[in-house]
């Protein structure tokens, strides 16, 4: 697997934003999202085994991980699979951050572990690459299905995709809105949220308000 960086940090997004977690970060991004804070990542990196990522986590005394990129579920499949087993073997919360394009079923989920399901919207210029059927794929309960918007024509577009493919709150599905970091106000998402009545979850990157917005390694 290649490996951008690994650090100890709040988790900034998701259910989980606020929680010390160990972040390990691979290299290579099939997408080019417009807005995307992580550029560094489609290159740079360092051939690192599944056993080595494992050791280094556990060099931290949280046993709560987030797998992203770049794009974790194009790395090598067996490896992959390696890693989440050796987590979840050994009792460690995982959050997959995976952008919508890939089969989500690539891998098998040990308990404790979920996907944070990004849905690409028309101001990203990745919509089109999304597949759908991975919202036939994912738990409910367990997933939680992100939309990153920056602005309202995006906004629209996310609730016609959760209207046609019946991913309603109301169904039991954990649905996240994110404002796209300066570009869209919080406030202005959260006033769309608020008009819908709408019972979904908005999230800023905390990371961004506690740390230089552009900062690598938080
Ligand atoms: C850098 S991506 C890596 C994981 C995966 N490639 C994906 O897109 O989900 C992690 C998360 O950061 C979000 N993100 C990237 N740039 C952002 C920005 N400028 N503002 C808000 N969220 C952003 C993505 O939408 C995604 O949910
Ligand atoms: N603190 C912090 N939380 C995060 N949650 C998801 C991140 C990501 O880049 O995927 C991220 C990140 O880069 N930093
Ligand atoms: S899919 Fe994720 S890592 Fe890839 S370009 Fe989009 S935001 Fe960046
Ligand atoms: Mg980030």
């Amino acid at each position: 697997m290649k490996l951008n960086e690994l650090f100890f940090s709040i988790q900034g997004e998701s259910s989980s934003m606020g929680l010390p977690t160990v972040f390990v970060r691979f290299t290579g991004c099939n997408l080019r999202c417009s807005y995307c804070d992580t550029t560094y990542a489609y290159f740079e990196g360092t051939r690192t085994t599944p056993e080595e990522i494992f050791r280094r986590i556990e060099e931290y005394g949280v046993r709560r991980v987030c797998l992203t990129g770049g794009e974790p579920l194009i790395q090598p499949r067996e490896e992959l699979q390696q890693l989440l087993d050796l987590l979840g073997g050994n009792n460690y919360e995982v959050s997959i951050e995976t952008d919508g394009s890939i089969d989500i079923e690539r891998v098998k989920l040990r308990p404790k572990q979920r996907f944070v399901l990004d849905i690409k919207v028309p101001s990203s210029d990745m919509h089109t690459y999304m597949d759908f059927d991975n919202l036939k794929r994912v738990v409910p309960e367990r997933d939680e299905i992100k939309f990153v918007v920056g602005n309202e024509e995006d906004y629209l577009w996310s609730k016609e995709i959760i209207r046609r493919y019946e991913i309603s709150p109301e169904r039991g599905y954990r649905l996240l809105f994110s404002p796209v970091y300066g570009v869209l106000e919080p406030r202005t998402l959260a006033e769309w949220i608020l008009q819908d009545e709408w019972d979904v979850r908005l999230q800023v990157q905390l990371h961004k308000w506690l740390w230089e917005p552009g900062k690598r390694g938080v």
